[in-house]
Order: structure tokens, then sequence, then C-alpha cells
């Protein structure tokens, strides 16, 4: 399903002049500094957050003037940030809840919440209570009860929060291999660069930069938009765009020589 984002102006966060595309079956990341508007953005495309101004189009529809919320919600899967906080839910229950916006029956909703359950090999833990869980067990059952939603989008922000690293690589290969449209605010440049097709930066509110990993993650950039100094190479075991960073001053020199 394609989202089409054309001249976003929001009440907050500072996002103004925003225009993004996905394309259907597109993994695009969204990537920024801390506060620089990433899921303010993401709000106003999941209809949580009423633009000042412009279209959302997902699928075609404006998701503020042509959909309902729940045709919007049918439409729109989300992991959100502390997207189960407040539930007092089983795992099960809490990834039922993702069925809300469809009418199916009851038995069918069952065997989704099972399949979905087993795709994020959250099977064994459907009757913990959501408040009990860890905080990675957190972010993959937010991700099966979007799994369950089954929306044609899904728009994640932050999936990778509280992951070890192979965790993260196995959320996101597995949010790769749903093969559905996806939007995604990450964090760890290096994933972005692992499991995105294009890229988009926000500084400030503005997409500064959009396209390839290869192409979005430059020194130059990453020296403006993070205050970073960095290295783009290649990952020996992937073969994909790699980054290494260092501090533009170089506080290191005072932490010694690890060796
Ligand atoms: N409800 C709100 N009221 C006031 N300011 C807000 C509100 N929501 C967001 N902001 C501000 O908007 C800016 C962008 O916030 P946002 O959470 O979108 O950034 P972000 O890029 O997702 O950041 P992070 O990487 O730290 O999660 C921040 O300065 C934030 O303080």
């Amino acid at each position: 399903m394609r989202v089409e984002v054309t001249g976003l102006n929001l009440p907050l966060g500072g996002v103004e002049g925003v225009a993004l595309r996905v394309e259907p079956g597109e993994f695009v990341g969204l990537i920024g500094p801390n506060g620089s508007g990433k899921s303010t953005l993401l709000r106003a495309l999941y209809r949580a957050l009423r633009p000042d101004d412009g279209t959302v189009l997902v699928g075609g529809d404006d998701v503020w003037r042509a959909l309902t919320a729940r045709e919007s919600a049918g439409r729109i899967s989300v992991v959100a940030q502390h997207g189960g906080d407040g539930f007092d839910f089983t795992v099960a229950e809490l990834v039922a809840t993702g069925r809300t916006p469809h009418r199916t029956s009851p038995s069918a909703d069952r065997e989704i919440v099972t399949a979905a359950l087993e795709r994020v090999g959250m099977t064994g833990m459907a009757e913990r209570l959501y408040s009990t869980l860890s905080g990675g067990e957190r972010q993959r059952a937010l991700l099966a009860r979007a799994v369950a939603q089954r929306g044609a989008l899904l728009v994640l922000d932050e999936p990778t929060n509280h992951l070890d690293v192979n965790a993260q690589f196995e959320l996101l290969g597995l949010v790769r291999s749903l093969g559905v449209t996806t939007l995604a605010a990450l964090h760890e440049l290096n994933l972005a660069a692992a499991y995105c097709d294009r890229l988009y930066v926000l500084e400030a509110g503005r997409i500064v930069a959009h396209g390839s990993p290869g192409e979005v993650l430059t020194p130059a950039l990453l020296a403006e938009v993070f205050g970073v100094r960095s290295h783009l190479g290649v990952n020996p075991l992937t073969g994909r765009p790699n980054l290494t960073f260092a501090p533009l001053k170089d506080t290191l020199k005072e932490t010694g020589d690890p060796r």
C-alpha cells in the first residue's frame, strides 16, 4: 500500500513542509536526532495527531479526511513507543486488541492471534500479564499485535528499543519477512542501513535528505545533522553499508587506551 505525504505541517514538534513517499512493499526508515520530530510525524500518519495542513494518503485515501478512525486502524498497524503501557492484559488479550478494527468471527480472530504469537516466538507467553514482561518481550508482544491487525501499512516507532543485539536483528528481519509496506523511526543507524530500502532524515521537523542508505549516510550529513564524525564502509559480514562513529571533539583521548 502506497503512502504519500505532502505539505505536512503539524502543531507540535516543529514539523513543517514534510513530504515523503513509501512505495508498496518498501521498508523506509525515518532517522534524525532526539527531538527532531520523528514520533510526532508518525503520529500524524496513523491518525493520532491532526495536522494543521497537508495531506496523508494511505492507499490513495486521505487518512484524515476520507477515512474513519476505524478504517484507518484497519489499514495501518502501529507499534508505538510505550504502546501497551497501562494495559493490564495478558499477552494474548493485548494481541487480540489488534483485531478490534476488523469484523471477523471470534474463532477466526483466535486463529489470527495464535498465528501472530507464533510468528514472534511468544506462544509460550500468551497467558503472561503484559505488565510483567521485560522491555524486549513487550516490543515483541506489540509487534504481534500489529501482525494480528494485518494492516497493509506498518508504522514502527523505534521498535528496537530495549532489544539486545540479536533480538534487534530478529525483530527487523521479522518485519522485513512480513513484506508489508513499512515506515519505521530508527535510532540505530547501522540497523537502518542494513534493513531499510530508503531513508528520510528529519532535522528540527524538516526532511533534509532522502535516498538509499549509501546515498544518505554520508560523513557530511551525519556531521551536520547528528554532530558526529563518521566513516561509511561496508559491513564485511553482510555487505551492507556500515558506519563507525567518533565525537566531533575527540573526547575519547581522555579515556585512555582500552587495550
Ligand atoms: N505533546 C507535546 N507537547 C509539547 N511538545 C511536544 C509534544 N510532543 C512532542 N513535543 C516536542 O516535539 C519535539 C519532537 O518530539 P518527537 O517525540 O517527535 O521527537 P523524536 O524525533 O521522536 O525524538 P526521540 O528520538 O527523542 O524519540 C520535541 O522537542 C518534543 O519535546
